[in-house]
């Protein structure tokens, strides 16, 4: 066998989802050609990835454009001429299971007191106050769900964006995190769109990657599973799985939240304490998109999604999309897809379960709503993001608990080590926004410690309760 390889770069950036090619982008952006890519996949996108299902291209991972107007995810959507479908959520039926159901008044009741918990966590900020969960900032504005048909609706509006239940998630972060609808992006950007483009989603990043990476290009190194790291004031050496070697001046770290806190990468020396707390606190939350189609729809195709209320279990088998409503896939094709989103801990038991058991239990839910002579589905497909390696999850969530200057240290380079991906981004984790912005932005900081020396960035060596809250953490630019 040939003898392990070494590459060597001033740059080697770990990961190439959408922080990883945004970071390389903006490298060169500042003049800096000479870095590697390394990607355990065999193609770039990270958790942008589309797959084969029913005759059609459906998203994996990310489906909608969150937030339009100036979100660059929204303006390389429209460059690339991404196609997508405005959806509403509003556009919702409601079952149980003996059928349809009227949940319209719960409905609105929840979206009413949602509205109350946001200014709740605006006026308490504004007064300095400690954070709290929503599900505290729900009961203060007066909802309290007792029953089935009020757990359901509340996991539709909450647990559906957010892949984890309001007791456990911040009620600060939860409404900082919604300014990519009406804050920065502009007077437009309160919308969602949905992304039914059959090249997938990840085409429009693929896209910016091109712009300055060559056809098989030397700089990308596929199939590369990194497995340890070692690193120093003066330089850092990446270890792969095959035995080849990465020397490189500074490394960019765009891992998952996930993979940072599992061991499926190691690092050498082992990372602070006061890294690893930051790290260890935040939450990676799971969204499982069970795929499932049929030969003949048996839903309403008017109707764009609708919320099943189980009578015992929160979150069971709740929020179903149907791709082929208005404007969406065509009708009456041999593509109709209605698919169920899971979360948290309905989505890890789903996630160890094997298919043919998910099956039998998703098929009792539908026959419960639909009749009991609904056919077993013709295709269905199982994502297991929480139990893959290269993610541990799908994104992430910022739990209660978890502080500001906690977030700052998750983030804060070690030594020659700098991190980005979705979850460093303080305004928009989870969403893409959220990995391509903050990717950007460290790819410029790491272009200047090469070209000048590094911008300082902050780090707390420890957090004390009566410390007087560091300036930058009084930030009113919320408010
Ligand atoms: C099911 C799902 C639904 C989502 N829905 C939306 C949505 O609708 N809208 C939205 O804005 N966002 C959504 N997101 C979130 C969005 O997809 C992410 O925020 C974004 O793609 C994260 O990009 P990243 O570069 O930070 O991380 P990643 O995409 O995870 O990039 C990290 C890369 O590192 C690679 N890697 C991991 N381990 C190793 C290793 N040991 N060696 C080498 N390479 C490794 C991975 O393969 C990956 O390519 C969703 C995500 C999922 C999974």
């Amino acid at each position: 066998a040939p003898a392990p390889s070494t590459t060597k770069a001033k740059v080697a950036i770990l990961g190439g989802g959408v922080s990883g090619i945004s970071a390389a982008k903006n490298l060169v952006a500042n003049g800096i050609t000479d870095f590697v890519i390394v990607e355990a996949r065999d193609e770039l996108g990270g958790r942008a990835h589309d797959i084969e299902f029913a005759g059609v291209r459906v998203e994996k991972g990310c489906n909608w454009v969150q937030g339009l107007g100036t979100n660059p995810i929204n303006e390389m959507a429209i460059k690339w001429g991404l196609k997508t479908v405005s959806d509403n959520s509003d556009n919702v039926a409601f079952y149980d299971n003996h059928g349809p159901i009227n949940a319209t008044k719960q409905y609105n009741a929840f979206w009413d007191a949602y509205d109350k918990a946001n200014n709740i966590a605006i006026k308490r900020n504004s007064t300095n106050q400690v954070d709290i969960s929503v599900r505290a900032a729900l009961d203060l504005a007066g909802w309290m769900p007792e029953t089935y048909v009020e757990q359901a609706v509340e996991f539709y509006g909450f647990d559906w964006e957010f892949a984890e239940n309001p007791d456990v998630s911040s009620n600060l972060y939860a409404y900082v995190n919604a300014d990519s609808y009406d804050g920065p992006f502009g007077p437009d950007s309160d919308g969602n769109n949905f992304v039914i483009d059959q090249r997938g989603f990840k085409y429009i990043f693929l896209q910016e990657a091109k712009q300055f990476l060559k056809d098989n290009d030397p700089r990308l190194l596929l199939n590369t599973t990194v497995k340890n790291i070692k690193y120093s004031n003066s330089g850092v050496v990446i270890t792969a799985k095959d035995g080849s070697t990465i020397e490189a001046d500074y490394a960019i770290s765009t891992f998952s939240l996930g993979v940072l806190q599992h061991n499926d990468v190691t690092w050498s020396p082992k990372l602070p304490e006061w890294k690893l707390v930051g790290l260890d606190g935040f939450h990676m939350a799971t969204y499982l998109k069970l795929f499932l189609s049929w030969e003949k729809p048996f839903w309403d195709l008017n109707t764009e999604y609708v919320l099943y209320a189980d009578p015992t279990t929160r979150g069971y088998y709740n929020s179903w999309q149907n791709l082929n409503g208005p404007g969406f896939f065509p009708q009456n094709t041999t593509s109709n897809i209605f698919f169920v989103t899971l979360t948290q801990d309905q989505a890890y038991r789903v996630e160890a379960m094997a298919d043919a058991d998910i099956k039998e239990e998703v098929m009792e839910v539908i026959r419960s709503m639909y009749g009991k002579d609904i056919p077993d589905p013709s295709d269905m497909y199982v994502p297991r993001w929480h139990s893959d390696p290269l993610y541990r999850g799908t994104y992430s969530n910022w739990p209660i608990g978890e502080l500001e200057q906690h977030h700052v240290n998750m983030k804060a380079p070690v030594q020659r080590v700098w991190f980005t991906g979705e979850a460093m981004s303080r305004d928009y984790y989870g969403f893409l926004q959220g990995a391509w912005i903050d990717g950007g932005e460290v790819g410029t900081k790491v272009a200047q410690c090469i070209k000048s020396s590094c911008p300082k960035q902050p780090y707390y060596p420890t957090i004390k309760l009566t410390n007087d809250s560091p300036s930058f953490v009084k930030r009113q630019e919320w408010l």
